[in-house]
């Protein structure tokens, strides 16, 4: 399968990289992005060829990955139209609604909306996809296929679902870095080192995700489990559930799905 990417930032990276040498090699993937340093870095990670604008390189491609900004999005797709006749494109961008991209590539068909994740850097990403009524089943298995080689699917049968995908999923990563973060600084401010409170932080969360994921009971239940009667964990989610931590949680996840649906609003106007 030959990928054609429009874009070379840290989501397209993050796709090659799972990508190159396992669903297909590095020499059937094109990248197209003015940035230079961009280009030089991927040819040298993955063998992959790239040009620094859209060129005759997309005709030969069967998918090409829209992995620039929302911002960029329309602009692209003037620039893709002419290029384009039988390629899926699969847009991997935060907000921007199936149709309105349609309407910018010309009236194109065969679109497939996705919100994928960084972890596909290592082949545990999960992504949500969406598939327009212009996409044949094999463009369907095709873009299946693309983001099962970098981690986990989740097909959608309502495209609206994308931003809470992207609230959860999407975005998510940065929440747990963050959260991550947070007991790192705490460790070092109660004496441990850096590098203690990293050890001890990353091998918590690997270790409690792998738990959950194995596990057949649900979390609460693993939860509970931790939290003796009157012991530390006790004091700690009673310190959380005062300071209204699972509250913030999910505010913070409206307010990313809110501005999924702002930026598809804002850029979809005509
Ligand atoms: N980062 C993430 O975790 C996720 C991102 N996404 C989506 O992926 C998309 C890309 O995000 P991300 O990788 O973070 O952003 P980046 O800014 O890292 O990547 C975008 C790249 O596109 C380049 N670019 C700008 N204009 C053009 C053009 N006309 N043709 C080709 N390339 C161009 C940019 O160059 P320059 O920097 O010079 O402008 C940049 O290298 C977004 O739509 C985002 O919503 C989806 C899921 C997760
Ligand atoms: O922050 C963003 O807008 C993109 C989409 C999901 C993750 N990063």
């Amino acid at each position: 399968m030959k990928i054609a990417f429009i874009g070379g930032g840290n989501m397209a990276t993050a796709l090659i990289a799972g990508l190159a040498g396992k669903l297909t090699s590095g020499a059937n993937i094109h990248v197209v992005d003015p940035n230079a340093d961009a280009l030089a870095r991927l040819h040298h990670q993955f063998s992959v060829s790239t040009s620094p604008t859209i060129d005759g390189a997309i005709a030969a491609a069967d998918v090409v990955v829209l992995a620039v900004k929302p911002q960029q999005m329309r602009e692209v797709a003037a620039a893709l139209q002419p290029h384009l006749a039988r390629q899926l494109v699969l847009s991997i961008a935060a907000g921007i609604r199936a149709a309105d991209l349609a309407r910018w590539l010309g009236g194109y068909a065969a679109i497939v909306r996705t919100m994928p994740n960084t972890p596909a850097l290592i082949g545990m990403g999960i992504t949500g996809m969406v598939a327009t009524a212009g996409v044949s089943g094999e463009q369907r298995a095709a873009a299946d296929s693309i983001m099962r080689a970098v981690g986990q699917t989740v097909w959608l049968d309502d495209e609206a679902l994308i931003d809470p995908v992207t609230a959860v999923s999407g975005s998510g990563p940065a929440y747990v870095f963050f959260f991550i973060e947070a007991m790192q600084k705490a460790a070092e401010e109660m004496g441990l080192s850096a590098e203690q409170g990293r050890q001890l932080a990353l091998a918590t969360f690997a270790g409690a995700a792998q738990l959950a994921v194995q596990s057949p009971e649900p979390v609460t239940v693993l939860r509970e489990r931790v939290t003796s009667k009157g012991g530390t964990t006790y004091a700690a989610i009673t310190s959380m559930e005062q300071s209204g931590v699972a509250a913030a949680i999910g505010a913070a996840m409206q307010a990313a799905a809110a501005r999924g649906r702002e930026l598809g609003e804002q850029l979809g106007r005509d």
